[in-house]
């Protein structure tokens, strides 16, 4: 039913909706939606932001690749947990620089992603916004009783483990703000800053061998998610840098451009890799694991008793890493 231009637009945003489950109570267009929840799963939570001029800009990323990132982030909370997604929120403040047209292509990337893993959109908030477009996406999740995969469950002797490769999104970013004539040249690194592959399958996976591992999601750099690993579960982390998975396209560009790949690596961020930890034994299990499903996982590390802290080895040096990483109210 058309009434207005508030009503309309979100009559039209919802135009391509598709369910993606038979456990709806009540759909879209009450106060509230209303799904029964699945009987011997715990539910699992999670909410992420995008803000014009911090996490994109119209240079940098399309309408489309803004609403697969802003998905994609918050199904790699869910994957980083191990949990199976389900249902989503989305929030849009829209300012009178952005078309309505625009919004509804940043849907496409929200339902494309969103069909990709079954999660269905249950409704949202819409409303105007001063200036720079915002969105929010509140995820919902399940994961069988007592079986999330934590931050806090690492021990002396582990091994440390990440998937996919790291750095290749901060290249990315700098590839499109500072070389925006040569993104053809590195497309994978565009790929890797604008639509970021989340790594459900591979959390569930880990959740599935019921091994004791520690896992977290690499979106503020791989500094800054040791550094919560180590504090979260007492340890000190100690990471080989040589054995830390780059690509070859970033290592090309870093070379090209003159920047440490490893600046990057550390303190980038937006990876939306997994970090995790097992121990010794599981970890060949583990290893073979993935390499029959064909996941790429790399030990990077280990797990050493002591203060809270991350080190990095090259050589047989050992110095320690800085917290750094994204942080939004690093100035404050
Ligand atoms: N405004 C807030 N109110 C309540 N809880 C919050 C708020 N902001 C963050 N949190 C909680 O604090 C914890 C850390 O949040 P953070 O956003 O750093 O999550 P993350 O997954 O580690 O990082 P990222 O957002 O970069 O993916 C999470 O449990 C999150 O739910
Ligand atoms: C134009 C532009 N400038 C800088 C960045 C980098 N950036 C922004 S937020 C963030 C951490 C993840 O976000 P959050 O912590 O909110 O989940 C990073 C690495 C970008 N993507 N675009
Ligand atoms: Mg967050
Ligand atoms: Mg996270
Ligand atoms: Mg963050």
């Amino acid at each position: 039913m058309i009434v207005n231009g508030e009503f309309s637009f979100i009559h039209s945003l919802l135009a391509h909706r598709q369910i993606q489950t038979n456990r709806i109570e009540v759909d879209v267009g009450d106060d509230a939606a209303v799904v029964v929840p699945h009987p011997n799963r715990s539910l699992v939570m999670t909410c992420d932001t995008m803000v014009e001029t911090i996490h994109f800009l119209r240079e940098t990323m399309q309408p489309f690749d803004i609403g697969w990132k802003l998905l994609a982030s918050n199904l790699s909370d869910i994957a980083a947990m191990g949990g199976v997604p389900t249902y989503a929120l989305v929030s849009v403040a829209v300012p009178p620089s952005w078309a309505l047209a625009e919004i509804e292509e940043i849907y496409h990337g929200i339902y494309t992603l969103a069909n990709q893993y079954q999660v269905t959109i249950m409704g949202g908030d819409t409303v105007k916004a001063p200036s720079d477009l915002t969105l929010t996406i509140t995820l919902l999740g399940e994961i069988e009783h007592g079986q999330a995969l934590l931050r806090s469950s690492a021990k002396p002797g582990d091994i440390v483990f990440v998937s996919g490769v790291l750095g290749d999104s901060a290249a990315g970013l700098h590839l499109l703000l500072n070389h925006p004539t040569k993104t053809e040249h590195f497309p994978k690194l565009v790929a890797a800053h604008c639509r970021p592959q989340p790594q459900i399958e591979i959390g569930r996976k880990l959740v599935e061998t019921g091994f004791r591992l520690t896992c977290d999601d690499i979106s503020d750099g791989l500094a800054q998610e040791a550094w919560e690993i180590a504090r979260a579960s007492q340890v000190a982390i100690v990471l080989d840098k040589d054995k830390i998975p780059l690509s070859h396209s970033m290592v090309q560009f870093a070379k090209k451009v003159q920047k440490d790949p490893y600046e990057w690596v550390w303190f980038g961020g937006e990876d939306y890799q997994l970090i995790g930890t097992v121990s010794q034994e599981n970890w060949v299990k583990l290893k073979q694991m993935a390499k029959e499903l064909g996941f790429c996982l790399t030990r990077i590390g280990h797990i050493e008793t002591g203060e809270p802290t991350v080190k990095v080895n090259l050589g047989g040096t050992c110095m320690t890493l800085p917290q750094g990483g994204y942080n939004h109210f690093a100035d404050r």
